[in-house]
């Protein structure tokens, strides 16, 4: 998909949201788990519920790597699921991958090719030659972890190396990488504090924010200085819209968050807030 294509639908929908597919069989209603892939059971019924409010969809692979074969069964099945019904939203496959160029091209291959996924979040330590087998891939996007949600954040990220931060170099440097047209950042939801001085290294990139709900970000902070001329957020919120409820009413729970962050990003879009 072409970021063309994506802020068209974000516009369309008034919806910058991505909803996270991280399935886990033990939160789940129970009755699912008679089926006979209750994971794609799941996700499809989320899909069908929540697909108005939504312009993209995370399953973060470690939630179907933990099943084996039958998670990865399911994966595809999902991914399958939505470039047939839904080919407007972009999918992001949460993978976190990253090593030496020659096994990167390997893993854009399987992402991008062979499951058919709009993107994929890779990790930036092991720098250039591991990032640009990613970026090689036309109207494919690569989602550089930049600023991420967790505590473990301030371990390295924002520690200086030399003048600067090191979430600041990750940012500055991949700028120069061959077709960074095709990069996106994972910035946290829970780091609002961070997206102004973000903005000023990468005032037109996507970001893709995690950490709102369940992690407790605020939307509209995030907001307040992430949010650039072209919209540029996708905001991503997994547990707290899949899991609203865990009885037979769990879609209808699901599509009501999402609804609820669709209609607060309208009105943010609106600039009623
Ligand atoms: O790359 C990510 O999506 C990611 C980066 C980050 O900094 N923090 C973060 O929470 N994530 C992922 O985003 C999702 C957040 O899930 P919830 O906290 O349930 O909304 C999970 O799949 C995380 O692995």
């Amino acid at each position: 998909m072409t970021t063309a294509n994506l802020i068209s639908e974000i516009k369309k929908k008034q919806s910058f949201l991505c909803v996270g597919l991280d399935v886990d069989l033990d939160k789940i209603p129970e009755f699912l788990l008679k089926e006979e892939d209750p994971i794609f059971s799941f996700n499809k019924a989320i899909i069908d519920a929540t697909h108005q409010y939504t312009v993209a969809y995370k399953p973060n692979t470690a939630f179907y790597e933990a099943y084996g074969l039958k998670g990865w069964k399911a994966l595809e099945k999902t991914i399958n699921y939505l470039n047939e019904n839904h080919p407007e939203i972009f999918t992001i496959a949460d993978a976190k991958r990253g090593d030496i160029g020659n096994t990167s091209s390997r893993y854009a291959k399987a992402f991008y090719e062979d499951l058919g996924f709009d993107s994929i979040t890779v990790a930036p330590y092991m720098g250039k030659d591991s990032v640009e087998p990613f970026l090689a891939f036309e109207n494919k996007h690569t989602i550089l972890l930049a600023l991420t949600s967790n505590e473990g954040a301030f371990d390295f990220q924002t520690k200086k190396i030399g003048e600067e931060e090191l979430y600041k170099q990750v940012l500055k440097t991949s700028k120069d990488w061959n077709n960074s047209e095709n990069l996106m950042y994972v910035v946290g939801a829970t780091k609002a504090e961070y997206f102004a001085e973000i903005r000023k290294i990468v005032p037109d990139s996507f970001l893709l924010v995690p950490g709102v709900g369940a992690q407790g970000g605020s939307l509209k902070e995030v907001c307040k200085y992430g949010l650039s001329s072209n919209i540029g957020l996708l905001v991503n919120s997994s547990r707290g819209i899949i899991y609203a409820s865990k009885n037979n009413d769990f879609a209808e729970a699901a599509a009501r968050e999402a609804k609820n962050m669709q209609l607060e990003m309208k009105a943010i879009l609106n600039g009623i807030h």
